[in-house]
């Protein structure tokens, strides 16, 4: 079993990278599949699991898809195929955002259900409400959505009832090749679905508002493929951000935009931080005591929920009583049992999660429960009395490149192992199935 090790008590210093946004780079390359004629090419692409199960999709659909190192190039140009099995979506959840392109494309779609996940049951009935707006009949049945267009894909004025990511992504993309114009109200605003406008603009589409309340879409007749470079991820770099501030460390953790992570920035300045922003990233400065304090997640630009669970290290420990209270997923406080078994003075009260700090925190052997929460482990480790083994790293896998590379690099004691393949000199294979 692949494990991370990690022994607590080394302040971090120096320089740390962002990758490029894995939420920016994955509807981006579902769009890929708008262009009919030429290629595109993706520059700053992360080297991630999701990245690679996105690709097979697209390969799947019938695309070209070639990496080079932190580059992608997708040719679209040829027929493509219109099912995405339940294999792929099982893996990723955002394999799901190949619907509103290929609707756009080919008027046709049949994409396995998604299913729930460990963070929340995640409908996508709103993806679903803006295709039929829009003329396409939605069939749900066998596991399967089948979804295809009635006479026309047109424009319409749709209404989210709430601000989703991927509704607002799938939508924007099935919108950019239908005839007339689609107006999408209460979008969602994050930077991911900016840069996906942005990429849309120059396959030639016309999407206007992105970053606002309302996205503005004028169908065009046919998309051309694109040379784009993917923003940096504010998830990954708020990540590091938190491992400077937790070890009372020192680190430029460059790419890390001040104007994406303001929520974040905020509330650890609340607990004494020293935030300053350089040319090329934002330096953080731990604080020798932390002070405790309420974080509620909110889409954008509100806190975000991909950093709650890393949060939650930061706050363990901070001196004095903490609430987190998660509003945009209905489950994602797995990670809290994790911390207790660290020692974590925490409790969970419906919605919110209480935290009793300074926890005088334990290391022990943990099990990942999502994505953030394996990062958000390696956080509490980095602090803890002797070593913290963290395991299911499949899930981090899917968001961070080199994790543990970067925080070695930035003096932790760390390192990743594989027992199994120690003890018998085999390469274990990744799973994949983690939804
Ligand atoms: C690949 C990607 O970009 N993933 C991000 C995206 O996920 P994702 O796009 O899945 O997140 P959404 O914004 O759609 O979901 C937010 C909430 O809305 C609910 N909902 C969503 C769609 C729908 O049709 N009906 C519905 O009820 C979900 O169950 C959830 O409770 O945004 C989330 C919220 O910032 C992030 O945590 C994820 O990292
Ligand atoms: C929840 C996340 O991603 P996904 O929507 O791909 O599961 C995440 O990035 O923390």
């Amino acid at each position: 079993m692949e494990k991370i090790i990690v022994r607590g008590g080394k302040r971090l210093n120096g320089t740390v990278k962002a990758e490029g946004a894995k939420n920016a780079v994955l509807p981006i390359i579902a769009a890929t599949l708008l262009a009919s004629d030429g290629k595109t090419v993706l520059n700053d692409v992360p080297a991630l699991s999701d990245v690679f199960t996105i690709s097979e999709v697209l390969r799947h659909l019938n695309a070209e898809v070639d990496f080079g190192t932190n580059r992608v190039v997708v040719d679209a140009s040829r027929e493509l195929k219109t099912d995405a099995p339940f294999e792929y979506v099982r893996k990723m959840r955002a394999s799901v955002l190949v619907m509103g392109p290929l609707l756009g494309r080919t008027g046709k779609a049949r994409v396995a259900l998604p299913g729930g996940c460990a963070i929340g049951s995640r409908p996508i009935d709103q993806h679903l409400k803006g295709f039929e707006a829009m003329g396409v009949k939605v069939k749900v049945g066998n596991g399967f959505i089948d979804a295809e267009v009635e006479d026309k894909l047109r424009g319409a004025k749709i209404y989210l009832d709430f601000p989703s990511v991927g509704a607002t992504e799938n939508i924007m993309m099935a919108a950019a090749l239908a005839e007339g114009t689609t107006i999408i109200e209460n979008v969602a605003k994050e930077p991911e679905i900016v840069d996906l406008a942005n990429f849309l603009n120059a396959m030639g589409g016309k999407v206007r508002g992105a970053g606002t309340g309302t996205i503005r879409i004028e169908g065009v007749k046919k998309l051309y493929g694109a040379n784009h470079t993917i923003i940096p991820d504010r998830i990954e770099a708020g990540t590091f951000m938190v491992a400077a501030a937790i070890t009372g460390g020192n680190v430029l953790v460059r790419g890390a935009v001040m104007e994406h992570l303001s929520s974040l920035v905020a509330k650890m300045e609340e607990m004494g931080v020293k935030i300053s922003e350089e040319e090329d990233g934002l330096r953080v400065i731990g604080p020798e005591k932390l002070k405790a304090v309420d974080i509620k997640t909110m889409p954008h630009p509100g806190f975000p929920t991909d950093m709650q669970s890393q949060m939650m290290s930061l706050l363990l420990a901070a001196q004095g009583t903490s609430m987190i209270t998660e509003t945009v997923f209905e489950n994602r406080f797995m990670h809290v049992e994790e911390f207790r078994r660290m020692n974590a003075d925490i409790k969970i009260e419906g919605r919110s999660v209480i935290i009793n700090g300074p926890s005088k925190l334990q290391g022990a052997e943990v099990a990942a429960t999502d994505l953030r929460a394996a990062a958000a482990l390696t956080l509490a480790g980095l602090v803890a009395d002797g070593y913290t083994r963290v395991t299911e790293l499949k899930h981090l896998d899917r968001g961070y490149v080199d994790f543990h590379n970067k925080l070695q690099a930035l003096g932790a004691d760390i390192e990743r192992v594989n027992e199994e393949a120690t003890e018998t000199g085999e390469v274990k294979q990744v799973s994949s199935d983690i939804s």
